[in-house]
């Protein structure tokens, strides 16, 4: 041991330092610092941004006075949308991140009339921090620093959890019935809209705002809905989770900085309180859930869910109400377009395959799920979409697969502790597993989303009875006795206890999202088609070789062979043949698809109990029209007997 040189008492060799003349230790680095303390280096990290909100034209001494004005304005505007009404006063405001030190306190009070200190409570002298339009890297440090159940993604993404609710709650959706909706909107046997008085609106949202005013922080969105530069409506989100701001960021169309400049007031407001329950004690509230709407106002207001497609989807509704007021038609359908200019509609419930099929990759993506018809022809409502994710497959669904990466909101997924892997397949906290993204996400979407006239109209029905053909061509009386019916087998999980599939009905394939009566929706669909000379379709995406339990879900490739047919218009040229009961017109052949399962008599090997099954479904059809048959659809006495002649006869 210790064989050459000094040893020490120990026994170990000393260690040399050799001292220079300064006697200071030296890194090999040269760069010299540049911050003479640690908060200095961290104030170095980040530098300002480029204004949000540029100065239109504004230059000189008066540019930084008028981006102050701006802020303040904007602050004056977010607490007037937090205004208790009761009290008569916004909350202060304060823009910028509690947590932050540098967040410049620049309070804002929102004062209907000058009233002091006589019913001053607590609350009014706290403040409320904004985080005002945040981006997807400031809400994922957001989401992972104070909400529970996020996560990154190993492909990028931020994984949240909904929370107990992971589907909409239909039964809990209420609308504001006033003098005007009473006349104007579809109320009773069938519609969505469950009424409540204008007083209780009131108490929940006093109770919302209350609550969204006790927190340190709320995060506003200011976003656009409707591509439509005409018929553009302007939202504002208030919401308590980074999850649900980063969720509208993607899904409603996101303002330039300039557009964000000139925003103004909000055409509609929603105010999520989802963390927090409504108060059971409260007239009309049959659970701790409530979704209400007050068209009136322009509000939303959410308490006891926090599933961010109820955001999505109250837009939706407020949209079904305003565009038919501009002889707009609002659309539950994805939309895209050929290379040659051609555009295709798809109808369908949730999970017939709206989003799937229209992200192709030989097509142009206008939208998966909102859209509007107008004189000028189809517009995307949202700026994102909304994807099923479970059982998602990279090899049968590449772009929904890339898309989700950085920015991109998965909801409900299950992922491995260590690598953040999501495995698509685990149903463990639900079925309904989601990923949000923002349109451009998709390769080849087209933006801005608006897209000419469709040619081709394509019903989707997830047929868990597996007696509708997998493509027939429809009539325009059929195309909308089967929209009126609006048939499908509810794919289990996106609404609230709906575990199995099951044979449903829901008018316009959106009945919860409808404000009107189906028939207005209806009428305008078959004026619309008829203009522009649209072809009908019905695409079964269910169902083949026996029901739900013993056939099969037709593949996925199969349906995509049979819509690039529609699309390329050879399916329209095919030979067809009239099938029994439904009277739906079946193409014999389809390129690329096995001829023997367009016919699905010929995929039952028990052919009695198909028919069984085929009267049954015939039957439950016959059933829910009955409910329609008392109504005219459109001005046209002819079209509607034609229509009620276009179901089933046995
Ligand atoms: N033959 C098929 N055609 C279409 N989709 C299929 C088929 N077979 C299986 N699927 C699966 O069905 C699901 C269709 O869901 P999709 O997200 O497209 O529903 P959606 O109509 O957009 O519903 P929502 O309105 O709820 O968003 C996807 O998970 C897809 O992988
Ligand atoms: O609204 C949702 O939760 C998802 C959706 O698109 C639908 O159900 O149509
Ligand atoms: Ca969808
Ligand atoms: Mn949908």
């Amino acid at each position: 041991m210790a064989a050459n040189g000094a040893t020490g008492r120990n026994g170990l060799a000393k260690i040399h330092t050799e001292k220079k003349a300064d006697e200071v230790c030296h890194d090999d680095s040269t760069t010299p610092m540049k911050a003479q303390t640690i908060d200095e280096l961290h104030s170095l990290q980040m530098k300002k941004s480029a204004p949000t909100t540029p100065l239109n034209g504004i230059q000189g001494p008066f540019a930084a006075f008028s981006e102050e004005e701006r802020t303040k304005q904007q602050l004056q505007s977010i607490s007037a949308s937090l205004a208790s009404l009761t009290r008569e006063t916004g909350p202060k405001v304060v823009r910028g991140d509690p947590a932050s030190k540098s967040a410049t306190p620049r309070v804002v009070s929102h004062h209907h009339h000058v009233s002091p200190t006589i019913s001053v409570s607590d609350s009014s002298l706290k403040f409320t921090h904004v985080l005002y339009n945040l981006s997807p890297a400031e809400l994922y440090e957001q989401a992972i620093k104070y909400e529970k159940g996020s996560f990154i993604s190993s492909s990028g993404a931020l994984a949240t959890l909904s929370g107990a609710k992971t589907g909409r709650s239909p039964k809990d959706k209420r609308v504001v019935r006033d003098e005007t909706t009473e006349h104007d909107l579809w109320w009773g046997k069938g519609s969505p809209n469950i009424e409540m008085d204008e007083q209780t609106f009131m108490v929940n949202r006093e109770r919302a705002v209350d609550y969204l005013n006790s927190l340190d922080k709320v995060f506003v969105n200011d976003q656009f809905l409707n591509w439509d530069p005409q018929n553009r409506i302007k939202v504002r989100i208030v919401s308590a989770r980074a999850y649900h701001s980063l969720f509208m960021h993607n899904m409603c169309i996101r303002p330039t900085a300039e557009e964000l400049e000139n925003f103004g007031t909000p055409d509609f407001t929603i105010y999520n309180a989802g963390q927090f329950p409504c108060n059971r004690y409260t007239h009309y509230m049959t659970s701790s859930t409530s979704i209400d709407l007050n068209l009136a106002r322009r509000e939303m207001v959410i308490l006891g869910t926090q599933y961010a497609g109820e955001m999505k989807k109250g837009l939706f509704s407020v949209m079904h109400y305003l565009m038919p007021k501009r002889q707009i038609l609002s659309l539950h359908s994805g939309c895209n377009m050929g290379k040659d200019g051609d555009v295709a509609l798809f109808f369908g419930l949730s999970g017939t395959g709206k989003t799937t099929l229209s992200t192709d990759h030989n097509r142009y993506l206008i939208g998966d799920d909102e859209h509007c018809w107008s004189d000028n022809g189809v517009s995307n409502i949202e700026g994102g979409c909304y994807a099923k994710c479970i059982d998602l497959s990279r090899e049968k669904e590449p772009d929904i697969w890339n898309a989700i990466k950085f920015g991109t909101v998965l909801e409900n997924v299950v992922f491995d502790e260590h690598t953040r892997e999501v495995d698509y397949s685990d149903k463990s906290v639900t079925e309904n597993t989601r990923a949000a993204y923002p349109i451009e996400y998709i390769p080849n979407a087209k933006i801005p989303c608006v897209a000419s006239h469709p040619k081709n109209v394509i019903l989707l029905a997830c047929d868990a009875f597996g007696v509708l053909p997998p493509v027939s061509k429809l009539t325009l009386a059929q195309t909308m006795y089967h929209f009126i019916s609006g048939y499908t087998a509810l794919v289990a999980g996106t609404e609230e206890g709906i575990k199995e599939p099951q044979a449903t009905f829901s008018a316009c394939f959106g009945a919860a999202f409808i404000m009107l009566h189906p028939t207005k929706y209806a009428a305008m669909l078959a004026e619309k088609m008829q203009k522009h000379g649209a072809t009908g379709w019905l695409v079964n995406t269910g169902w083949s070789g026996g029901r739900y339990g013993s056939g099969s879900r037709i593949k996925l490739a199969y349906t995509r062979k049979i819509i690039d047919a529609i699309h390329s218009g050879s399916l329209l040229k095919a030979e067809y043949k009239r099938t029994e009961v439904f009277g739906l017109e079946i193409p014999t052949a389809v390129e690329g698809v096995p001829s023997d399962i367009l016919e699905p008599m010929n995929t039952w090997t028990d052919k009695k109990a198909y028919k069984e099954t085929l009267l049954k479904l015939g039957g439950l059809f016959k059933n829910n029209f009955g409910g329609f048959v008392a109504h005219k659809i459109g001005k046209d006495d002819k079209l509607t007997d034609e229509i009620l002649a276009a179901g089933p006869v046995f």
